[in-house]
């Protein structure tokens, strides 16, 4: 057979095609000589890798050409009073910014010494929002009526494409001829956006069958996925989630070295009024940071920061010391199903006790939704009082630049 680096620079060969002439190994292996010879980039440390690939490129990448190597830390044990996580947990972070995991691990450490975070979900539904048009005004109402009073058809046409998916409503949006459907589902254990999208496309036929409304897009953006946006703020997206930990004035002077006043100052002086001096939809300090670790750790989708970022946090002076929370609207987590599988995030997975489907369905990913809560919180609870001490730069200087 002719060699398949010269087919791949003559074009007889698609570059994503190497998979169906070689096992994975081997084809990831062609691919990254070819970019290499192409290029000139040595890419050999992308070569060197523990996962098993032979899912991998059948459900998680296209054109694969190695794996990038995140460093993974540990923060914890961090107790969790949750409704479906209860226990002490080691959290896996993946990252590259020196000093957070020893800020978490610090605010794991104040969390357990307190006796543990308190934390609820208050809300779940993952949200897939087509787009219709339709032909004037009165027809957009005529299809607005229409999805409020066929909810048991829509249901009927979206769960034929799943056996564990629910769709728990349709909430219909108007703006002149635009008609957006913005239906939510209960995905159990699943982050749920390629079920909700699959599930969706069913609705939408049917929509446009009934209503002879046009579908323009399966997506329309009032999902909203992976763009910042109020409405998620406001009635949630995948799971939304509180958490809440009482301090002593004695456990903030020792674990965070500042007191409770400085605390609720800079809370609110930074996180509320800067935010929304600012117009940033996150009244927090550094949600994103910890999302973005414990997601990468576990084989979330890492675009889904961006909602988990939209966090408020607050901070109330008690008798004795301070009643600190985070309210997270947006937790789009998924213990089966995405980069669930992939054996190292599996492995992180398997660290907080969540890994595949719970028993019941569901119950693995609302545990570790109530964790993310719970790290949150952590993180926010150092940081602050590193900027209440006036610790931040001292910090990365020590931790951050070695
Ligand atoms: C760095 C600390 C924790 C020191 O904190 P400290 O209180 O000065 O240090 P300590 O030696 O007294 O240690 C206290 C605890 O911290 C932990 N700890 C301490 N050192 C380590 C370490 N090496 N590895 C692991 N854990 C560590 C550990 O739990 C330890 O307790 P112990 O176990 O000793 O009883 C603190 O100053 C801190 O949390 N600083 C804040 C750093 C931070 O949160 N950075 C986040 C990234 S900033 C950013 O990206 C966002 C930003 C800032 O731009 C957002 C915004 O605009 O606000
Ligand atoms: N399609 C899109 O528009 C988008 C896709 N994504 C990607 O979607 C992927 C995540 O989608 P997601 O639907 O979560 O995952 P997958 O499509 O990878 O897998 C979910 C499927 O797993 C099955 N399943 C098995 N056990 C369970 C259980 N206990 N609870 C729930 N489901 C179970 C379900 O099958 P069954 O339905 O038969 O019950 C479910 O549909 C990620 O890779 C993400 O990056 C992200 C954003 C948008």
């Amino acid at each position: 057979m002719e060699d398949p680096l010269a087919r791949l620079k003559n074009g007889t060969l698609k570059l994503y095609a190497l998979e169906s002439e070689f096992p994975p190994v081997e084809a990831v292996r062609v691919r990254r000589n070819y970019v290499e010879a192409e290029s000139g980039a040595d890419l050999a440390a992308l070569g060197s890798f523990s996962i098993g690939i032979d899912r991998v490129v059948k459900r998680n990448i296209e054109n694969m050409i190695g794996a990038v190597q995140i460093p993974v830390g540990v923060a914890g044990p961090i107790r969790v009073n949750g409704a479906h996580a209860s226990g002490t947990y080691w959290l896996p972070l993946a990252t590259t910014e020196g000093a957070l995991v020893a800020s978490a691990n610090r605010g794991a450490s104040a969390i357990t010494r307190a006796g543990g975070a308190e934390v609820r979900i208050t809300g779940e539904g993952m949200t897939r929002a087509p787009i219709f048009a339709a032909r004037d005004i009165v027809h957009a109402a005529e299809i607005v009526d229409w999805a409020r009073t066929h909810h048991a058809e829509c249901a009927a046409a979206a769960e034929r494409t799943t056996s564990r998916g629910r769709l728990l409503s349709v909430t219909p949006y108007i703006v002149g001829t635009n008609v957006f459907l913005r239906c939510a589902y209960d995905t159990k254990d699943a982050m749920g956006m390629n079920m909700a999208t699959i599930a969706t496309a069913e609705i939408a036929n049917l929509v446009e069958r009934e209503t002879g409304a046009r579908l323009i897009a399966l997506s329309g953006n009032m999902c909203t996925d992976k763009k910042p946006a109020a409405i998620n703020m406001i009635e949630g997206r995948g799971r939304s989630v509180v958490a809440g930990i009482r301090l002593t004035n004695e456990q903030i002077a020792s674990i965070l070295k500042t007191d409770a006043r400085s605390l609720v100052e800079v809370n609110t002086r930074k996180n509320l009024i800067g935010s929304a001096r600012a117009g940033s939809l996150g009244f927090n300090a550094h949600a994103a940071n910890i999302v973005a670790a414990l997601y990468l750790a576990c084989g979330q989708d890492p675009a889904h920061v961006v909602e988990g970022s939209t966090c408020i946090t607050t901070v109330e002076e008690t008798e004795d010391g301070a009643y600190i929370a985070v309210t997270l609207p947006a937790v789009q987590v998924g213990t089966v199903g995405g980069g669930t599988g992939i054996d190292t995030q599996a492995a992180c997975l398997s660290l907080l006790g969540v890994a595949g489907g719970g028993t019941p369905e569901g119950a693995n990913a609302r545990a570790f939704a109530e964790i993310v809560g719970a790290a949150v919180l952590a993180g926010e609870l150092s940081l602050l009082g590193a900027l209440a001490a006036n610790h931040l730069a001292r910090a990365h200087q020590q931790l951050g630049r070695g």
